[in-house]
């Protein structure tokens, strides 16, 4: 197995300014008693889609608040754009890191346009309720943008609660682009999505890369992490590989990790990762 602090291969090798990463340098977080990240290097770039894989329990979501600075490292450190992430402010750190928690709840009674309004630091959301809001018409212009690009404009009248999850989930998008962040982190946004809207959502988070957005997710479906531009995995807590699709979804690295035997295809320019029968 590909034990990796070092980062293999040319997958991380990517041309945007150096000043803008976010990175986990020898990283361990605590989740309970539990060290439940431990000693994690790894690097993310905008413009890039990382998936970040593993097992139930691996760390995958304590590492990715720890990246959004909702966790402390217990050792190590994670930066932004080079600067440790407790030497920004709240205000600074949310303007430029998005997260998108697992199964987020919306304010009920609120209409889609207000809630994605929101991320555009438009009035609090407390005790569940959305107070009305007040948007300059620039603001409200980019509010506008942020639903088109997730598809969610023809919804911006309706009440959440009248939305299906996956529209839902593309709300709860739309509102994370809305603030026009560096880096985008969701934890498992394609659960509970079927197979339509959770292509649609990585084919979102793909064009939004192209506009320089960092992206990372957590992800368990293998063969959507296929079409990550980056893949790192994760084992109690530790890389186990990252680097690209191809390097990093290795029967090997899976059936360590797994405990599963799998085949990795091609189909055309895809990676495709079948599940053989638990080794
Ligand atoms: N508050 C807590 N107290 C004690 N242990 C915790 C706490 N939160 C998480 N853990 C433990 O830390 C480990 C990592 O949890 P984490 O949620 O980061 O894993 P994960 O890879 O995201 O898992 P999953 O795929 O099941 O969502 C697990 O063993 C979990 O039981």
């Amino acid at each position: 197995m590909n034990v990796s602090s070092p980062l293999p291969g040319n997958a991380w090798e990517i041309n945007v300014p150096e000043a803008t990463t976010l990175a986990a340098a020898d990283l361990s977080v605590r989740a309970g008693t539990l060290m439940a990240v431990r000693g994690v290097t790894a690097e993310f770039r905008r413009s890039r889609l990382t998936a970040i894989i593993g097992p139930n329990g691996a760390g995958k979501s304590t590492l990715l608040r720890a990246l959004v600075g909702l966790d402390a490292p217990a050792t190590g450190a994670v930066t932004l754009n080079g600067r440790p992430l407790n030497a920004w402010s709240r205000r600074e750190r949310a303007s430029r890191l998005a997260y998108l928690a697992q199964g987020e709840a919306l304010p009920l009674g609120a209409r889609v346009r207000d809630v994605v309004a929101l991320g555009r630091g438009a009035g609090q959301w407390r005790w569940g309720l959305l107070p009305p809001l007040a948007l300059e018409e620039s603001e409200m212009q980019a509010v506008e943008e942020s639903m088109r690009r997730v598809g969610v404009l023809e919804f911006a009248q309706r009440r959440v609660e009248d939305l299906s999850g996956g529209e839902r989930q593309r709300v709860s998008l739309a509102r994370a682009l809305a603030a026009d962040p560096q880096f985008l982190l969701l934890d498992e946004p394609t659960n509970h999505l079927d197979l339509a809207y959770a292509l649609g959502l990585m084919d979102t988070l793909r064009q939004e890369t192209r506009s320089g957005l960092g992206v990372v997710a957590v992800l368990h479906d293998l063969n959507l992490a296929a079409r990550a531009d980056c893949v790192l995995l994760l084992h109690r807590g530790r890389v186990v590989a990252q680097g690209s699709a191809e390097s990093v979804l290795t029967p090997e690295h899976l059936q360590a990790v797994y405990g599963v035997r799998v085949a990795v295809l091609r189909h055309g320019a895809q990676l495709v990762v079948v599940p053989e029968g638990r080794s």
